[in-house]
């Protein structure tokens, strides 16, 4: 939804989906095999003309910053005027990311509304960052998972061909209703 918002808006060529490697901020033990989630990345995406997904996070080692994930796609599209999609959840955090400083020349921030966070951007360089009102939708990717830990339907809150993948691969469930224990690359 995000996505599709603000290409709308901003007249975007291309949105790069960019499925994380190590999510280091993440308090979970455990994350998803990557091949997996890259998978499931491009199944959500597959349908709209405007959308790709980069491996750049899943095939780099160690955690990931989005630093580098900047660095990499702009070494690979030289001439891109890049953007960099992220909702509200996340905006509040980000002075504690990796190599802060470097993340505003890397790319033009945009910030999307998420029911639950406020949007701000007072605490952000002047000038580096859009704020954009989305349609709300209170779905986080942890209540999709417990959902499936507890054996409760996710139709209608992911995509069906996701819905599908899951319960091919046995994502988040385990015989003794633990996620699934696989640990990231
Ligand atoms: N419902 C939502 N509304 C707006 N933005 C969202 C929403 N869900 C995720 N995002 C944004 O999408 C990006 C990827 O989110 P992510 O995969 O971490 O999902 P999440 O639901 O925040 O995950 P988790 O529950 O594991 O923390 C982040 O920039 C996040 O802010
Ligand atoms: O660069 C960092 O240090 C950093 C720290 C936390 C999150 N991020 C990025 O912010 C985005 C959302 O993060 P998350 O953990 O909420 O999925 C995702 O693209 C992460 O790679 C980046």
């Amino acid at each position: 939804m995000a996505a599709s918002e603000v290409q709308a808006q901003f007249g975007l060529e291309q949105v790069i989906f960019v499925p994380t490697g190590q999510p280091w901020q993440k308090g979970h033990d455990v994350v998803s095999p990557a091949e997996d989630r890259y998978l499931m990345t491009v199944i959500a995406t597959a349908s709209n003309p405007r959308f790709l997904v980069s491996r750049v996070d899943v095939d780099r080692s160690g955690p990931t910053y989005t630093a580098d994930t900047l660095s990499d796609l702009r070494a690979q599209y030289p001439d891109a005027e890049l953007y960099f999609i992220t909702g509200a959840d996340a905006m509040e955090q980000i002075l504690s990311w990796h190599r802060v400083e470097e993340l505003f020349e890397l790319a033009h921030f945009i910030g999307v509304t998420r029911p639950g966070y406020s949007l701000d951007d007072a605490h952000l360089p002047q000038g580096s960052v859009s704020l954009v009102e989305i349609p709300a939708m209170a779905i986080s990717s942890t209540g999709c998972r417990e959902r499936v830990n507890a054996g409760l339907p996710v139709w209608y809150l992911v995509p069906d061909g996701i819905v599908q993948y899951i319960t091919k691969r046995g994502l988040y469930r385990a015989e003794d209703g633990s996620p699934a224990p696989e640990w990231g690359p």
